[in-house]
């Protein structure tokens, strides 16, 4: 299957790479070149990311882009909820690929904290969110089973999490394969980003999306919620 032989909704883009480091040295240059432009604008750029095994060698470009970072706001669509220092902690990664070097100076907003349990991790997030900027760039990532973010099929809390015109930023979820419970921005807050990119490698997320592209059960397949105008597809092998 060939990411041209996919029937994208109208307004959505693909744009396809020979290889990963080729398509997160051209994710990393298409990020910088937006969030310049926010600071130009408006003084300060918001950028959400996320997690996962397949985002470090972006996150090692964009890191080594000229920017002003200290006037970049970062933040993560979703996290494990472990401690920074834990292996699988999205923060960790994030600090050990991307807050490197100059970037290390843009402010970083941590999804995570050791609260009693995961609901009050949840709702402390919820109340840091509110004080994100508009996000200018939002970079989702996919799971083979159509999850994005942590917004996983038959997870607790789903259906609220989904709501379009939910008012709540952060959402206590559940993992089903991987052993952690997660923490995951809405997806009405993921919506509002004003531009939206989502990054995938492999044969299979390509077969993935290519099934979310024949539906619309949104639960079923939570990335189907942001395949929508003017969502821009990075894809290679
Ligand atoms: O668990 C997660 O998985 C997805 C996909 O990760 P990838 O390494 O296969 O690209 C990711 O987008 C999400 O943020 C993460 O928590």
């Amino acid at each position: 299957m060939a990411i041209s032989n996919l029937k994208l909704p109208q307004g959505v883009s693909a744009h396809a790479f020979k290889s990963p480091v080729l398509l997160a040295e051209s994710l990393a240059l298409g990020v910088a070149k937006k969030l310049s432009d926010a600071i130009d604008a408006q003084g300060t750029a918001t950028l959400v990311v996320s997690g996962g095994r397949s985002p470090i060698a972006f996150f090692q470009h964009l890191a080594r882009q000229t920017l002003d970072w200290s006037n970049v706001v970062i933040s993560l669509a979703d996290e494990r909820w472990v401690p920074v220092e834990h292996a699988d902690s999205n923060a960790g990664l994030i600090k050990r690929y991307l807050l490197q070097g100059p970037a290390a100076k843009a402010q970083f907003l941590s999804l995570y904290s050791a609260s009693a349990n995961l609901e009050q991790a949840a709702e402390q997030a919820d109340r840091l969110l509110s004080e994100l900027p508009v996000i200018d760039v939002l970079i989702l990532g996919m799971g083979d089973d159509g999850h994005t973010a942590s917004l996983f099929p038959n997870s607790p809390n789903l259906a609220e999490a989904l709501q379009a015109d939910g008012v709540r930023r952060c959402w206590p979820m559940l993992a089903p394969t991987v052993p952690h419970q997660r923490l995951t921005m809405s997806r009405a807050l993921l919506a509002s980003a004003k531009h939206k990119v989502l990054s995938i490698s492999g044969q299979s997320k390509l077969t993935t999306l290519s099934t979310a592209l024949a539906g619309d059960d949104v639960a079923a397949m939570p990335v189907r919620a942001f395949l929508q105008p003017t969502l821009e597809i990075y894809w290679c092998p």
